[in-house]
């Protein structure tokens, strides 16, 4: 019998493409639909559908009306990953669209049917289909992990580094996810906390299996010396020099320990190294550069997935009972806290740029910059002459219009610009008090917001009005990289600027009648004692006309 191979799919498909608008074989796709027809007419675009076609027997054509792209949320070697919708479920999803610019059509298909085959355990994205654009993108949606990967959980870190617990518990999780692989003799191929993602409530999910490989049979082995170069494995590097060298499952617990040093310490062991192929051939396996600052368990436990020799390398389901795994406490803790950074990255990726920009909600709501132009509307009436207020009025909403616009360039802009940022106490504890709950808000403090509120204090209320004016205008001269956070805030500060205002005008309510009674008292005082002198003024008199 013939093998069915790539190749050979591919010739039949060309074969059947001259002859038949829509190959008998592939009627078990959805029938492309016909307002393509006109593109389908152009032989060379056929070729390409059918062949895509050929990589995938469940495919659906076309994903309009099915999936909804929503906003970036990462890119990789292949293409763009989006948070998105899948419209008949309501789902979110997260959408890998590949062009077709990209020569990896292997890379794809390999990718497709291991997600297909192997996604069904809960530590790794599970697969929901995939589809190809009438353009010729192929569009891979799989379950979306909304806390972003190990790598943003990082960077959202005041120190870019994990706590060991944390580390303990994603440790555990991704062996769980190797150890399914493993046994399905499926070696994941690039394991690092790049491909480590979380969804929203800190469960964790290994990703990315654009490398991975499927050994035949209990023998095989892998040949291709593929990954990332600082998490290869040695016995990988030795692939790459010699042909008759292989390696299997046992490269993929060297990237783990490579990644569980990439958590504590914020960087790969081996970032410094030159000559990578050289230094690790000479040098020992790498450790924790300071040992006594982590438990004997983490330490012990790297030992075992750090060996140069493969065949003493613990296996996942070794490794699985190791003490650094194995005694985690409380993991709902864990998770509790993990959920308050998460928070950061969900609040960091929203404000990536959107697939429609334009349509985009801005982070200043039309609310809050309705209530803002209502408060300082209101405060005009209060205290400013018809026609002027409208002036002002009209000047502020210039102003805060071109705010708003700068807001949402300022959120493009900083969607790379992200400090790092500690992780707050009482974030911890709105999460604990959420316990099983998703954690679905954010506030992320502004600093710049109460300095107004400082300044208000002593000002008169003239004086904070055209103070407001002037920030809200002096904004649109900010350069970009300044106004990053500030701009984005802008209507929030006006907001604050007008509350600032009222206070003042409140606090010179009480004034007014704090003065009113001082003068009343006063009026008293001056009453008794001109009383008291006409009293002694009579008694005088009567006293020298008597004499
Ligand atoms: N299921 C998902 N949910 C949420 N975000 C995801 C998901 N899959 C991928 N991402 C995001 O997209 C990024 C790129 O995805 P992925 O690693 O699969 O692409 P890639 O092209 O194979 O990248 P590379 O080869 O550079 O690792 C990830 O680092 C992550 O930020």
């Amino acid at each position: 019998m013939e093998e069915i191979t790539l190749a050979n799919k591919v010739a039949d498909c060309e074969a059947e493409v001259v002859n038949n608008p829509i190959p008998q074989k592939y009627q078990n796709l959805q029938t492309a639909p016909s307002e393509y027809s006109a593109y389908l007419t152009s032989k060379a675009r056929r070729k390409l559908l059918f062949t895509k076609a050929s990589f995938f027997e469940h495919g659906e054509w076309d994903p309009s009306g099915k999936l909804e792209l929503e906003n970036i949320v990462g890119e990789g070697a292949f293409g763009k990953v989006y948070k998105g919708r899948h419209l008949e479920t309501n789902e979110t999803v997260a959408i890998k669209v590949l062009d077709d610019k990209t020569n990896t059509e292997k890379e794809i298909n390999n990718e497709i049917q291991l997600l297909k085959k192997y996604s069904k355990h809960e530590n790794i994205a599970s697969f929901f289909g995939v589809y190809l654009q009438p353009m010729g993108n192929l569009w891979i949606a799989m379950e979306y992990c909304g806390g972003g990967t190990v790598k943003d959980i990082m960077e959202n870190t005041i120190t870019g580094t994990l706590p060991e617990h944390w580390i303990a518990y994603i440790i555990r999780e991704v062996l769980k996810a190797l150890k399914y692989l493993h046994n399905n003799r499926v070696v994941h191929n690039d394991v690092k906390g790049h491909n480590i993602a979380l969804t929203e409530d800190a469960s964790v999910r290994l990703i990315d299996f654009g490398i991975s490989q499927k050994l035949k049979g209990l023998r095989g082995a892998c040949k291709d010396p593929v990954g990332t170069p600082h998490w290869l494995a040695p016995e990988v590097w030795t692939c790459s020099e010699d042909d008759t060298e292989s390696y299997g499952c046992k490269c993929d617990l060297w990237s783990l320990g490579i990644t569980a040093i990439e958590m504590a310490e914020g960087r790969d062991p081996l970032a410094n190294l030159d000559g990578l192929l050289a230094g690790i051939k000479r040098c020992d396996p790498p450790t924790l550069r300071i040992p006594s600052k982590w438990s004997t368990e983490f330490n012990s436990f790297l030992g075992l997935c750090l060996k140069k020799d493969p065949k003493v390398t613990h296996s996942a389901k070794q490794l699985l009972k190791h003490p650094f795994v194995r005694n985690l406490e409380n993991v709902k803790m864990v998770r509790a806290e993990m959920q308050a950074v998460i928070c950061r990255v969900r609040a960091a990726k929203s404000k990536k740029v959107d697939v429609k920009p334009k349509e985009q909600p801005e982070k200043i709501s039309t609310g809050d910059f309705e209530k803002a132009m209502a408060e300082l509307k209101s405060f005009q009436r209060g205290n400013k002459s018809d026609a002027n207020a409208e002036n002002l009025n009209a000047e502020a909403k210039k102003d805060a219009t071109d705010s708003k616009e700068l807001a949402s360039q300022a959120e493009i802009d900083s969607a790379n610009a992200e400090e790092p940022a500690s992780v707050d106490k009482k974030e911890v504890s709105d999460a604990l008090s959420n316990d099983e709950e998703k954690v679905t808000e954010c506030n992320i403090e502004t600093s710049d917001a109460t300095e107004p509120v400082s300044q208000a204090k002593d000002s008169s209320d003239e004086e904070l009005f055209f103070d407001a004016l002037e920030r809200l205008s002096i904004s649109d001269f900010t350069p970009k990289t300044e106004i990053t956070a500030t701009a984005a805030n802008t209507g929030a500060q006006a907001i604050k600027i007008l509350e600032a205002v009222s206070e003042s005008k409140e606090g010179a309510k009480r004034d007014g009648k704090a003065k009113e009674v001082i003068y009343n008292q006063m009026a008293l005082f001056y009453f008794v004692r001109f009383a008291l002198f006409l009293s002694e003024f009579l008694i005088w008199f009567s006293e020298t006309i008597k004499k």
